[in-house]
């Protein structure tokens, strides 16, 4: 690919969204580093250059400029409050944003008034909290947030959810609505419209990975006589392919299919007469 400059992508360096961010680019064609003390590599197939920064920081270099596009959390961009916005989600890195106390309390929002409260996401917490009237204490704290009520420097804390599991073993339990549901998001700069082609064709890549993620590639076996009802069964996207077996009066089909209730589909379609049916993932698809 020509064009003038490079693509300047940044790609969270570590924590819970640098692996799937890279294989994500990876399976969308890009090369990745292979060394995490890596800070940058150039893609020169694709004139892009990527960028390997704290996903705190992806919104900080976006919103200001100096990076075309990015790679980080909503409630990261969110908190950031840089000039900068998503403009697609990539379906990994989901989390939700919630209070939690000491099991028992019964705390609830309209209690949190005058209270302390931890959390690495100062300016996501503070702009729910005026929403909500709330006017409480902000602890700013950097990770393992759910010590700080045990420790006694906090009465609450607001962290990111996944499983539960570590909220759980620090005996809290959680209260109010979520102040953010998130996942991994690419963001540009607001209002941002300078960006060279190939910004395109990344999104364009990306919806690919995105799309092959709800199908899979189906193949099976059936007797002429049995495919107009496999094919009713599956109908494909635009239509099955068929071709001829070598073994009289049976046909090979090819034909994709949504991933949930891909197993259910193949139990039909051998109670049809199919056989030798094959269930393949794909690594992306443009439909
Ligand atoms: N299980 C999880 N734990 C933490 N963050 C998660 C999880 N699942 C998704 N995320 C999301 O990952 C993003 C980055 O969070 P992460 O914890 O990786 O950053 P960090 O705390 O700055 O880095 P580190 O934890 O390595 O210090 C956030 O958008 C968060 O919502
Ligand atoms: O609900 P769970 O599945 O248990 O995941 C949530 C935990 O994961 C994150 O911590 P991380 O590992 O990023 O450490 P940190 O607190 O130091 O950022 C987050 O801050 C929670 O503590
Ligand atoms: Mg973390």
């Amino acid at each position: 690919m020509t064009s003038e400059r490079l693509l300047r992508i940044a790609v969270p360096n570590k924590g819970a969204l640098a692996e799937p961010a890279a294989a994500m680019l990876r399976a969308a064609g890009y090369r990745q580093r292979t060394d995490s003390k890596d800070l940058t590599l150039i893609d020169n197939d694709h004139s892009v250059e990527f960028y390997y920064l704290r996903p705190r920081d992806i919104a900080v270099y976006i919103g200001r400029g100096h990076l075309d596009l990015g790679i980080t959390g909503r409630d990261m961009l969110l908190d950031s409050e840089a000039d900068a916005t998503e403009i697609m989600q990539l379906g990994f890195g989901g989390s939700r944003f919630r209070f939690a106390a000491r099991g028992g309390s019964g705390m609830s929002v309209a209690d949190l008034n005058g209270k302390r409260i931890a959390t690495s996401y100062p300016g996501l917490l503070q702009t729910y909290l005026n929403e909500q009237g709330v006017s409480a204490e902000l602890v700013k704290l950097d990770g393992a947030v759910e010590s700080a009520i045990r420790l006694g420097v906090a009465d609450v804390v607001a962290d990111v959810v996944d499983t539960g599991t570590t909220l759980r073993r620090a005996g809290l339990e959680l209260f109010g609505d979520a102040i953010c549901s998130s996942e991994a998001v690419l963001i540009q700069r607001n209002g941002g419209s300078d960006l060279p082609p190939q910004a395109e064709a990344l999104r364009t890549r990306l919806t690919s990975v995105l799309v092959a993620q709800n199908y899979l590639m189906m193949d099976y076996n059936v007797e002429q006589v049995n495919l107009d009802t496999t094919t009713a069964l599956a109908p494909g996207v635009e239509g099955p392919t068929v071709s001829n077996l070598a073994k009289t009066g049976w046909c090979a089909v090819r034909v994709l299919v949504p991933r949930t209730g891909a197993h259910l589909l193949m139990d039909q379609l051998y109670a049809a007469g199919a056989r030798g049916i094959l269930l393949t993932e794909l690594a992306a698809c443009r439909l």
